[in-house]
């Protein structure tokens, strides 16, 4: 009998690319990973609509509405519990978790963050990179921690720094990357989900 697909939720702020390549995937019969819903902190995340095209599932939790941040991530909580998500995909979210979210969803919250981790931790990665006169950076899919960025990694991935790179070229190099490396990974945790007893 076929494992039943992880019911997982995507977290984001913007664009959503990721996010649609994770939805894409998971529309393959085999894949093992259900996408039951996307939730953004930012009204007018892009990635939206594109949720929304696809089909899936949207919900808004602005954390601006909040006076705290463990009083937006209790919101957040209920949302993915309404959506009875399993497994929770950071997917371009930029806000940091508290110690009380990651433990609630610990071992079951993974993020893409745009660096060679355990390199450039945090945000503007690619212009550290460039500006630390790297000749190659990456992307790496990691287990979300309360500390920023250090969870183990998952998979990773590489691209070339060119001489004249800028940090915007440098991204939209690595895009297609990201968007290759993250189904992946979502596939290869939510296999390790189906088998925990
Ligand atoms: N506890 C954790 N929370 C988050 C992690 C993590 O590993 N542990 N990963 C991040 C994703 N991320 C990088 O990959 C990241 C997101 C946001 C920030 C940040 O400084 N956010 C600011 C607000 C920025 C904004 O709203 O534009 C903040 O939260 O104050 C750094 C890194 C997801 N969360
Ligand atoms: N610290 C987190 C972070 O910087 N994540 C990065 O934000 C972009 C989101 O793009 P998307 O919304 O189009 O997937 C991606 O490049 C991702 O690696």
């Amino acid at each position: 009998m076929a494992a039943q697909k992880v019911k997982t939720a995507i977290l984001i702020s913007g664009r959503g690319s990721n996010m649609v390549a994770l939805v894409e995937a998971a529309q393959l019969e085999t894949f093992p990973a259900e996408i039951v819903g996307v939730i953004s902190n930012r009204p007018g995340a892009a990635g939206l609509e594109k949720a929304q095209a696809l089909k899936v599932p949207t919900a808004v939790v602005d954390h601006k509405n909040y006076k705290t941040r463990e009083a937006f991530e209790h919101a957040l909580h209920e949302q993915l519990l309404s959506m009875e998500a399993e497994l929770v995909c950071c997917a371009g979210f930029m806000r940091i978790l508290t110690p009380w979210f990651v433990s609630n969803w610990q071992d079951r919250l993974i993020n893409i963050h745009p660096s060679l981790l355990p390199k450039y931790k945090g945000l503007n990665t690619h212009q550290r990179a460039i500006d630390a006169g790297d000749s190659e950076t990456g992307c790496s899919v990691h287990w979300v921690t309360e500390d920023l960025d250090a969870g183990a990694v998952i998979l990773q991935d590489s691209v070339t720094i060119s001489p004249n790179d800028t940090a915007d070229l440098l991204a939209a190099r690595l895009l297609p990357i990201e968007l290759s490396l993250y189904p992946k990974a979502l596939s290869k945790v939510a296999k390790q989900i189906q088998s925990r007893v």
